[in-house]
């Protein structure tokens, strides 16, 4: 028994009665975050000498100390938008106001089909010039995942298969797409992929997903 199913609704439970974020704040905290994103690649690249990183190193600290005056429970929601869905703002995929998610929009198309065009920074490289592997997968699992949920039976993921086909080049266009493609009681399965610059299929997926009971 995991009780998966019952841990998560006690935390919606818990999360029903905290105020989502209004329009204004959503945008400066997305601003926020692309600001430290930004500071994350200067951090990664900086070329600049050992006092400096210091000086640096401790007006970032008392950056985080000013934010942390006050600190939520939880990570922040918003309004559900016309369609239902909950905004997962805080997603490390796909969320506006996280500063790790890189991040990737998705779509979800009339026939289900969820999409992104996205980028993707050097500082996400696994191989020299080349996206982690890792990343490449939490891409997929989040576009196979909103797939599964536009299709009205959304889940865990019980299984994530990839086949990395040719290497994701970084700093270029690239997409992501993915759809349903059955639904057996519980379970939901779903084809993912994505596509580089000349349009050849770099990272396949396929997933299932259990919506959880206990
Ligand atoms: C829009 C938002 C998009 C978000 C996308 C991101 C999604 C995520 O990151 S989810 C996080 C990663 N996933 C997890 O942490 C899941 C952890 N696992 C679990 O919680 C549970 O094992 C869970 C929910 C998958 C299944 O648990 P439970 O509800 O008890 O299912 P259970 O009764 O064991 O199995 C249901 C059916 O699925 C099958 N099944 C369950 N897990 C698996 C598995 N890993 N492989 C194959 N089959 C499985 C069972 O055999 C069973 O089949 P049947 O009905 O034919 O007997």
């Amino acid at each position: 028994m995991t009780g998966a199913g019952a841990a998560m609704r006690r935390v919606l439970e818990a999360r029903a009665g905290v105020a989502p974020l209004g329009e204004a704040e959503v945008d400066v905290l997305a601003e926020l975050a692309e600001r430290v994103r930004e500071l994350n690649e200067a951090v990664v690249f900086t070329g600049v000498d050992v006092d400096e990183i210091a000086a640096v190193r401790d007006e970032v600290a008392a950056l985080t100390a000013r934010l942390s005056v006050v600190r939520r429970e939880h990570p922040p929601l918003a309004e559900a938008r016309i369609g239902g869905m909950t905004r997962q703002l805080a997603s490390p995929v796909s969320g506006v106001v996280n500063p790790i998610a890189p991040p990737v929009h998705i779509q979800t198309l009339p026939d289900g089909t969820a999409r992104a065009e996205f980028q993707i920074g050097p500082i996400y490289e696994g191989p020299p010039s080349f996206v982690h592997g890792g990343v490449s997968a939490m891409i997929l699992d989040q576009v196979l995942g909103m797939a599964a949920s536009a299709n009205g039976t959304p889940g865990m993921t019980a299984t994530l298969e990839l086949r990395y086909r040719r290497p994701t080049p970084h700093g270029v266009p690239l997409v992501a797409e993915g759809k349903v493609t059955r639904s057996e009681g519980r379970r939901t399965f779903a084809d993912a992929r994505i596509l580089g610059p000349d349009g050849q299929v770099t990272v396949e997926a396929t997933a299932m997903f259990v919506m959880p009971m206990r």
